[in-house]
């Protein structure tokens, strides 16, 4: 596997897989990055680079992440990687370029798009539909038959209740108790959403 990113999630990333799956090389595009958990970096990937097999991207903004895949998405299979000690039900699904990281649980029914982050034990229950580029951070609990929208940040420790719609380019502040459905592009902060949207993301 090859890695995209060189920062905390490419570390992240690096730590969970090279027990089990050979680094190939790992890529970034800040020149000065240039070793990352003793692994040399090989800067910005070159125009016409062959890859010999998947690759991951390993960075945790949700906007970079869909830029990169977008640009990338004809040149190479996008890896997805499950941790064992993570929880995903026989009957839920996935895209590409995911990761279900330590002790993290999807259950019956969930879908996630493709370049999800689920983070350390958070929960993802029954029936619930996870859009591409979606980041549910580390112990967030999604209770039954919740969307959210593409490119979604669900903050650490939040809670979002049974049913709640959460549209695109949202952000849950961590902690946060989601009790209604968030329009597109807003932000909901402890236990109400904040009446400005904010900018959404359009185009490649
Ligand atoms: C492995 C990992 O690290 S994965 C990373 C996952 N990331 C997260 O979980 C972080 C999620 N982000 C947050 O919680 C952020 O604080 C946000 C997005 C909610 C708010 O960010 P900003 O829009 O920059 O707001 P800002 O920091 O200016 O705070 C605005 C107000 O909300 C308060 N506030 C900010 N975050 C929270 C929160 N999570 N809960 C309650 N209040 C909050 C601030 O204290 C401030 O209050 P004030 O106006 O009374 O001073």
């Amino acid at each position: 596997m090859y890695i995209y990113g060189a920062s905390g999630h490419g570390r992240v990333i690096i730590d969970l897989i090279e027990s089990f799956e050979k680094i190939h090389g790992i890529f970034d595009d800040n020149p000065e990055k240039q070793e990352i958990l003793g692994y040399p970096v090989l800067g910005a990937i070159p125009n016409h680079f062959i890859f010999k097999s998947s690759l991951f991207i390993a960075i945790g903004d949700n906007a970079t992440r869909r830029r990169i895949a977008l640009d990338l998405e004809d040149r190479v299979r996008f890896a997805n990687i499950i941790h064992d000690s993570a929880i995903f039900s026989k009957r839920a699904y996935l895209g590409s370029g995911c990761v279900v990281m330590e002790g993290a649980i999807v259950k019956v029914n969930s879908t996630l798009g493709d370049q999800v982050i689920v983070n350390t034990g958070a929960s993802i229950d029954h029936d619930c539909n996870i859009g591409d580029y979606v980041h549910i951070a580390p112990q967030a609990t999604l209770c039954g038959g919740i969307n959210v929208g593409e490119g979604s940040l669900i903050g650490a420790n939040a809670i979002i209740l049974p049913g709640v719609q959460i549209g695109k380019w949202c952000t849950v502040g961590a902690g946060s108790i989601v009790h209604q459905d968030i329009p597109d592009g807003h932000k909901w902060i402890g236990n109400k959403v904040m009446p400005q949207p904010v900018p959404m993301v359009v185009g490649k």
